[in-house]
């Protein structure tokens, strides 16, 4: 086919003319959404609303001939008013207010700027993933029902029940929680906005799946709030929900995979995001301006660690297919986790 390419503002090239706007919004928002291209507080809340828009999805709805929610369609932003409501969207109510100014100075669908601002995020974080974006997603969407974004209090069994409706195998719910590792929690114990996941929140890199296996041994706040679990380090926060898939036998040995090879963590996340950011769109409609997204800077590491205190006597290993990676641990005293700062 002959090449369409099309040279940009500031001498950037797009595969297709349509492309190029969305480098004009990528210098705004790396500028004034994400306080100068970091991997921070926004960062995450925007990678978290790529899932809570596109979950909105039912395949078992669409069988039916019912309204079972329209994918990534940005209908979370354009009825925030009654979605941003649903328990399990508690608190993004505030990243989808930050974004909106941004799509509507641009002239963008809310579907598919939530789908870039959420690429563009995760690029900031270290060692992190370059998700495919593809533009095009029409303005028009309805609102999605209540009951599609899982809750951290569910169990596997419900979880991968609804990740499967939206056509998610277990394993790929794994390979979608990588996005745990760049992400903290701010109000399922309300009391300690900011804390973490892991010890890492700014690097895309396999504490989180190192972490969730450590025995649980303190809460870091208040005490145990619905969908909360003991964590093994003080300032550190762990879901329920995380506990349970990283011990559970459909999923244990996917898990465990990525300590070792962050490689694969990586690029399994770009295929699986890549397939949720497109959910309801038939993706021949849609425009691919994937050499807009930035490449991530490299992680500082690729070798996952043991925090400091902690030894493989702390490890609760599930995967019985193959043993525990022999890693070791930084040296030194026990330390905690600092909160990812609020802006
Ligand atoms: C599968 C079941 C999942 C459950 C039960 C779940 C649950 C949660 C909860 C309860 C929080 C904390 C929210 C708060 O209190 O502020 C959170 C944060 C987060 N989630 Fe998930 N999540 C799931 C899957 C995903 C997926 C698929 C993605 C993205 C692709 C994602 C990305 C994030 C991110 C980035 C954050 C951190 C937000 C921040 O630091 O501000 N999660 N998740
Ligand atoms: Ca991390
Ligand atoms: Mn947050």
């Amino acid at each position: 086919a002959p090449s369409r390419n099309t040279v940009c503002s500031k001498g950037r090239v797009a595969s297709d003319a349509a492309c190029c706007q969305w480098f004009d919004v990528l210098d705004d928002i790396q500028t004034n959404l994400f306080d100068g291209g970091e991997c921070g507080e926004e960062a995450h809340e925007s990678l978290r609303l790529t899932f809570h828009d596109a979950i909105g999805f039912s395949n078992s709805a669409v069988r039916e001939g019912k309204f079972g929610g329209g994918g990534a369609d940005g209908s979370i932003m354009a009825f925030a008013q009654i979605e941003t409501n649903f328990h399990a969207n508690n608190g993004v109510d505030e990243i989808v207010e930050e974004q909106r100014p941004f799509a509507i100075k641009h002239k963008v669908s809310f579907g598919d700027f939530i789908q870039f601002a959420g690429a563009v995020g995760v690029s900031n974080c270290a060692g992190g993933p370059r998700i495919p974006f593809f533009a095009g997603r029409s303005n028009n969407s309805r609102p999605a029902p209540d009951l599609t974004v899982p809750e951290p209090s569910d169990s596997p069994d419900t979880i991968f029940a609804r990740m499967g409706d939206a056509g998610f195998s277990p394993i790929e719910v794994v390979d979608l929680l990588a996005s745990h590792t760049v992400a903290a929690q701010d109000h399922v114990d309300g009391s300690i906005p900011g804390t973490p996941f892991d010890s890492t929140p700014s690097s895309f890199d396999s504490q989180f799946f190192v972490e969730t296996l450590l025995t649980g041994t303190l809460f870091p706040g208040n005490g145990s709030n619905v969908g909360e679990v003991l964590s093994p380090l003080a300032g550190e926060f762990r879901l329920q929900s995380d506990f349970a898939i990283a011990r559970d036998s459909r999923t244990a040995c996917e898990w465990q995979s990525f300590i070792t090879n962050h490689n694969s963590m990586v690029t399994k996340f770009e295929a699986v995001m890549a397939k949720m950011s497109v959910l309801g769109h038939d993706v021949r409609s849609l425009v691919d301006c994937s050499e807009v997204i930035p490449a991530p800077s490299k992680a500082k590491t690729t070798v996952a660690h043991l925090p400091a205190g902690k030894s493989l006597a702390d490890v609760e290993a599930a995967c019985a297919a193959t043993p525990f990676p022999t890693i070791a641990a930084d040296p030194g005293p026990a330390t905690s986790v600092a909160a990812v700062p609020p802006s």
